[in-house]
């Protein structure tokens, strides 16, 4: 008998048959596609599944490569809040108890170290992220470590993470460096920038705003935010409405943020206006860093150059003249006046320049690495990009001169030399230099 034979003469309707034969092999034929229905739907299923999981639209944590870091860290427990304790221990009379975000970061391991040594009690934070690359962050925290400065992994947007560490710790003062840095990457990377400076900024005033005792704050603004402003020596006075660069943007809304939670929250707040900070240990994606790996290379340079041949230069600042005015800011910083996320007076808010008040051309940086690593350079020179650069920066200092005893003492000649002999050290090691 065919299968044809199964077949109902009329469409919908089955001709019932009495012979045992007949009726066994129909529950065969029942019974095998009710076996197969029912494999396809759990195929289909986990298909369901498995396309749910890993679609990113599904999960918003995925969604945003800045978020991932939320849950990827791992912390927590009695061992890890014993390390907490102990780092953040002030070992000195009249010493703070300070958490630096960004620890890992150039200027974060710089100020944590110094901070350390004369004897406050520092907790460092940071996500690792592979903005540059990680390994020179994870020998920075090697370097910390040695000093006895446990870094926390996790990211400023995680609310639990700083409640913890406030529960753990009474910090007295937050070091806030932690931030999406680069003016030009922003336009490549726009997200990165408002999930750090902005998001990231808000989430930590709201944990300190929140804490009992509530911590001062002093933060890393930028250079940047004087964008298209062309009044030189830049003032702290002067206009910082016109950004050339998203970065500065996210720069100057902390600063509008930073007013708003010293206004309702009571919040300690200091913004410091970092100038172009180069030195040991620094951040692969500047100019004078890659330069110098480049000219080790013997690749050509690619200097900007403004319209007309205007010439591009910077108000380069040495990391410890910075380090210094760091720690000045937190010694001058006043007391949070807020409790319970209440507002219980007036409270200090500040903003400083710390450069270094000798702005260098660019071109001049490219000579003074050209002779201190004797190497002949190919300088390629070309127009500068519209991307973000602005043609010079100059900082009047006579603020911080005055309030924080603010006195950069290093010129580019020195302060470079000192780099590259970092430079050459840390990476003829075995390292090798990262782009
Ligand atoms: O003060 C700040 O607030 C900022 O300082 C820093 O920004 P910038 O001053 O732009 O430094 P950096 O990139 O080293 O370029 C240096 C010079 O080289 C020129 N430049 C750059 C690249 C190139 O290929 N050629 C070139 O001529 C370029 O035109 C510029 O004139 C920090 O990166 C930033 O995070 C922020 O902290």
């Amino acid at each position: 008998m065919s299968h044809l034979d199964d077949i109902p003469s009329t469409p919908g309707k089955f001709k019932m048959e009495k012979s045992p034969f007949i009726q066994s092999r129909m529950r065969w034929h029942w019974q095998s596609s009710l076996a197969k229905l029912t494999f396809w739907s759990i195929i289909f299923f986990c298909l369901i599944l498995i396309f749910f999981f890993r679609s990113p639209s599904s999960n918003p944590l995925l969604q945003d490569p800045y978020r991932r870091s939320l849950r990827t860290y791992n912390w927590g427990g009695p061992a890890w809040e014993k390390r907490v304790r102990s780092s953040a221990r002030v070992r000195s009379r009249n010493g703070f108890s300070v958490l630096v975000t960004g620890a890992a970061g150039f200027v974060g391991t710089h100020v944590s170290s110094t901070l350390k040594k004369r004897g406050d009690g520092v907790l460092g934070l940071d996500n690792f992220n592979d903005y540059y690359d990680p390994s020179l962050k994870r020998a920075r925290q090697e370097l910390l470590e040695r000093s006895g400065v446990f870094i926390v992994e996790g990211d400023i947007n995680d609310s639990a993470l700083l409640m913890k560490l406030f529960e753990v710790v009474a910090f007295t003062h937050v070091m806030h460096l932690a931030a999406q840095a680069g003016v030009r990457h922003a336009m490549e990377n726009p997200g990165s920038y408002v999930h750090s400076n902005i998001a990231g900024f808000v989430n930590l005033l709201e944990v300190c705003k929140s804490a009992n005792p509530q911590p001062a704050i002093v933060w890393a603004s930028s250079s940047s935010v004087y964008g298209l402003n062309n009044k030189v020596p830049f003032s702290e006075k002067d206009r910082t409405d016109q950004p050339a660069s998203l970065y500065a943007a996210t720069k100057k809304a902390g600063e509008e943020i930073a007013h708003t939670y010293n206004h309702i929250y009571g919040l300690s707040l200091t913004g410091l206006r970092f100038f172009t900070v180069y030195g040991p240990w620094g951040r692969p994606d500047m100019a004078y860093f890659f330069f110098t790996r480049d000219i080790l290379k013997r690749k050509s340079i690619p200097i900007f150059e403004a319209a007309n041949h205007g010439t591009v230069a910077r108000d380069f600042t040495y990391i410890d003249d910075i380090v210094k005015g760091c720690l000045a800011a937190l010694d001058t910083a006043k007391r949070s006046t807020g409790t319970g996320g209440k507002k219980k007076g007036p409270a200090q808010l500040r903003v400083y320049n710390l450069g270094n008040t000798s702005p260098v051309p660019v071109s001049n940086l490219v000579s003074i690495l050209e002779r201190l690593l004797k190497v002949k350079v190919k300088r390629n020179i070309m127009k500068l990009p519209r991307n973000g650069d602005v043609q010079f920066t100059h900082a009047n200092i006579s603020l911080a001169q005055r309030e924080l005893g603010y006195k950069p003492t290093t010129d580019l000649q020195t302060g470079l030399k000192k780099f590259v002999t970092w430079y050459t050290g840390f990476y003829s090691g075995g390292k090798k230099a990262a782009g």
